[in-house]
């Protein structure tokens, strides 16, 4: 088993401001949600020091509990990730450096790894400038403060940037296309979306457990973080995305967008609370989320998934459910990790998915025939068949889908990552004779 990460929490105090207790209870969040254990938290109000940003007797009080990672809310300087290092023997980091691990480690599509990656050597290609020059002058060598850094490494820097550009405007475009084709293929798009730690990734789970997983589809293994979801009569793609977080640092902008591009080609979005958070930054964090999501272009219709309520009783669940009203339309209460209210959630998502409609489609009895009702049965749900002269079948879908199916057209030649059997289906040759021959009339 892997050993847990521990970090240690360093807060600086201005004497002229107070440190808001959001700020505390984020950037603990971010830390157990890049995966650290924390063991203390260490407040000091002091001004700026230049070495070691809090006084040392305090870093030193941190680094006694001997955690992996020294994690401090202020940002540090190349010269005091440097110097703090050298004098503790244990890696400090900032809020972006812990900001970049959450989103190197929640990064699923070649885009979004390439992006993260991109910000991360973008951010720190000074401090590995400063570092080096530091290292010269320093008879320490071996310093491994911010990542082991080589002597030369700042030269190699900007050409590995130049090559990740380059390799991101290839990618961009098959993402682009797979999102075509999966909406082409009938399947409805269904995003988490939420603030950091609110628990998407836990619903994510269950969800997939919960509403039997589609086994024979062929897109259950699209990747790590998208599942086919069969639920009652309804099968949607289940996407999990990367947390909101506040104060995106600019040069994480382009990364944390790359994450969702899911969200903007969505069908519908759930955005998922928690509803255990301090009421004061409650509202906050749910008008930030909205905020995020207008930003990056989505515009579907949205369930709040109100998550958690095992944390706190049915009063303070119901008050802070008024608290929201306003911006949580469509509100469901849950807890993801006890797995409550998922019945509830899926009405919700059926109900809110774009409607099906039922088409009775008559197909003629041959192997061309066939062809089209197994491209049918990819894109609609069969409801009855009989066959005779001609095979009749009635589907329930969305209209323009099983449309673009019988006509058999659209075909994207084979395609990149996705496991797709519908092609044994439909061979070319197997295609309607007549082209546009029984149009779904809806009858
Ligand atoms: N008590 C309680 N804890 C929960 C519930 N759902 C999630 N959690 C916990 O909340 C923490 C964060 O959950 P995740 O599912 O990782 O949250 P996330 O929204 O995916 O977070 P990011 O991926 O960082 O944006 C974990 O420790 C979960 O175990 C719940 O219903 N009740
Ligand atoms: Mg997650």
């Amino acid at each position: 088993m892997r050993r847990e990460k521990t970090a240690v929490l360093l807060f600086r105090e201005d004497p002229r401001e107070d440190l808001r207790p959001e700020e505390v209870t984020e950037l603990r969040g971010l830390a157990e949600a890049a995966g650290y254990t924390v063991l203390a938290e260490v407040f000091q109000r002091r001004g700026r020091d230049r070495r070691f940003q809090l006084g040392r007797g305090k870093v030193v009080e941190a680094a006694s509990l001997g955690p992996d990672k020294l994690i401090f809310n202020e940002p540090l300087s190349p010269g005091q990730i440097f110097n703090i290092g050298k004098e503790f023997e244990i890696p400090p980091m900032d809020r972006f450096n812990l900001i970049l691990e959450i989103f190197a480690s929640r990064a699923s599509t070649r885009e979004a790894k390439l992006q993260v990656e991109l910000a991360r050597l973008s951010y720190e290609a000074p401090f590995v400038r400063t570092i080096e020059s530091l290292k010269k002058l320093s008879e320490r060598p071996g310093y491994r403060g911010s990542g082991s850094y080589d002597v030369s490494m700042y030269r190699d820097i900007k050409g590995r940037m130049a090559k990740i550009r380059a390799e991101l405007r290839a990618v961009e475009e098959t993402g682009v296309r797979r999102r075509e084709r999966r909406r082409k293929l009938g399947f409805d798009l269904v995003a988490l979306a939420g603030y950091t730690n609110a628990g998407k990734s836990t619903l994510f789970n269950r969800l997939a457990e919960e509403a039997v997983a589609a086994k024979d589809q062929p897109f259950t293994t699209l990747s790590p973080t998208t599942r086919a979801v069969a639920a009652r009569d309804r099968r949607f793609l289940l996407t999990d995305t990367v947390g909101f977080i506040d104060d995106l640092p600019l040069f994480l902008i382009k990364a944390f967008r790359s994450t969702l591009a899911e969200i903007v080609e969505a069908d519908l979005v759930l955005l998922v609370v928690d509803l255990s958070d301090p009421p004061e930054v409650l509202r906050e964090r749910v008008a930030s989320c909205h905020g995020a999501l207008w930003d990056c272009g989505c515009y579907a219709p949205l369930v709040s998934v109100l998550n958690k309520v095992d944390l706190i009783t049915p009063e303070e669940a119901e008050e802070r459910c008024r608290l929201l009203e306003d911006l949580a339309p469509t509100p469901v209460l849950v807890s993801a990790r006890e797995g409550l209210g998922l019945e509830a959630l899926l009405d919700a998502i059926l109900e809110k998915l774009p409607p099906l409609e039922e088409f009775l489609v008559r197909l003629p009895a041959s192997e061309a025939g066939m062809g089209q009702l197994s491209r049918l049965y990819e894109v609609a749900e069969p409801l009855e068949v009989r066959y005779g002269e001609e095979v009749e079948v009635l589907l329930r879908g969305r209209r323009e889908i099983v449309a673009k199916a019988l006509r058999g057209a659209e075909r994207p030649e084979a395609d990149q990552d996705m496991d797709d059997r519908s092609g044994a289906a439909t061979a070319p040759e197997a295609r309607p004779p007549k082209p546009g021959d029984p149009p779904p009339d809806g009858e």
